[in-house]
């Protein structure tokens, strides 16, 4: 089964593929929608949408006060659906992952959630706490919706890595560069490359690596080791400081400029030939 994640890592790119993470709602929707947008006319390679979750175990300050921001805005999981929706009207091609902590999930029902999701225009779902006996029950849904679940896999033990990727047939895996929440670090620990390797060698689909990267040279080194590169908290750390200007008639298109500029700065300039891995 093949759809929109799967024919992106297959197209050809002369730059180093990203895929940013933004919280739907911060700072609300309308914003959000214009962001997806930009990052599709930006040639990204997917986008992670978060939905704002009130106890996101995993992530750093940064990306919990994004979801305050959207909570408060009145962002929720159905909300989140409909941006998708909103965004394929629009004609947005890039691929769309609906990132979620699994109490929402639960809360809207794992089928009726898989169902949504398709209809909505999404392609993929990230759940950082998933249960594994719960795994196997929404990897099978979200197959038969010709949908990925996006496993992710820390530098832990070789068997539970190999255990999760052997059986892979689509979409991407997720490596975690370090243990620890979402958060933009200055330096990574020289196992992440052979932690990426290891995984890279024994995956049947591409593999991205997210958590801490912020930086051009960040993307540059990663992208030898890794097919594509997950940013969150730096950008979401933009869209904070960018706050009103982003909401604002006269200062929003000056805003998302600088948004812009953030994307193509990670993506590296046209023409030049990724390394790759
Ligand atoms: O924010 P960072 O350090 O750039 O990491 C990506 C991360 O934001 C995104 O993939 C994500 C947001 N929340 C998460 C929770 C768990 C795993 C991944 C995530």
């Amino acid at each position: 089964m093949m759809n929109r994640i799967d024919q992106a890592f297959q197209r050809y790119n002369d730059r180093y593929r990203l895929i940013p993470f933004i919280t739907a709602g911060d700072p609300d929707a309308k914003t959000s929608l214009e962001l997806i947008r930009l990052l599709d006319e930006e040639g990204v390679t997917a986008i992670e949408l978060g939905v704002p979750f009130s106890d996101p175990l995993a992530d750093g300050p940064v990306i919990q006060a994004a979801s305050d921001r959207a909570l408060a805005a009145g962002m929720n999981l159905r909300g989140v659906l409909k941006l998708a929706q909103q965004a394929r009207q629009l004609g947005v091609q890039t691929p769309l992952i609906l990132f979620t902590y699994y109490n929402p999930v639960l809360h809207y029902g794992v089928e009726r959630l898989v169902a949504a999701a398709k209809e909505a225009g999404f392609d993929g779902f990230i759940i950082p706490d998933l249960p594994l006996e719960e795994s196997e029950a929404l990897d099978r849904m979200a197959t038969d919706a010709e949908l990925h679940l996006i496993p992710l896999v820390a530098p832990t033990s070789h068997e539970r890595i190999r255990a999760i990727v052997s059986k892979r047939k689509g979409g991407f895996i997720y490596c975690v560069s370090s243990l620890g929440t979402t958060g933009i670090r200055q330096h990574f620990s020289d196992g992440v490359e052979s932690f990426l390797d290891e995984v890279g060698s024994s995956s049947p689909v591409p593999i991205a690596v997210g958590f801490g990267i912020s930086q051009p040279h960040h993307v540059e080194q990663m992208s030898k080791h890794a097919d594509a590169v997950v940013v969150g908290s730096a950008l979401v750390r933009l869209l904070e400081s960018l706050g009103e200007r982003l909401q604002q008639e006269e200062s929003r298109a000056a805003a998302l400029d600088e948004v812009r500029q953030m994307i193509r700065n990670l993506v590296g300039k046209k023409g030049r030939v990724t390394s790759g891995r």
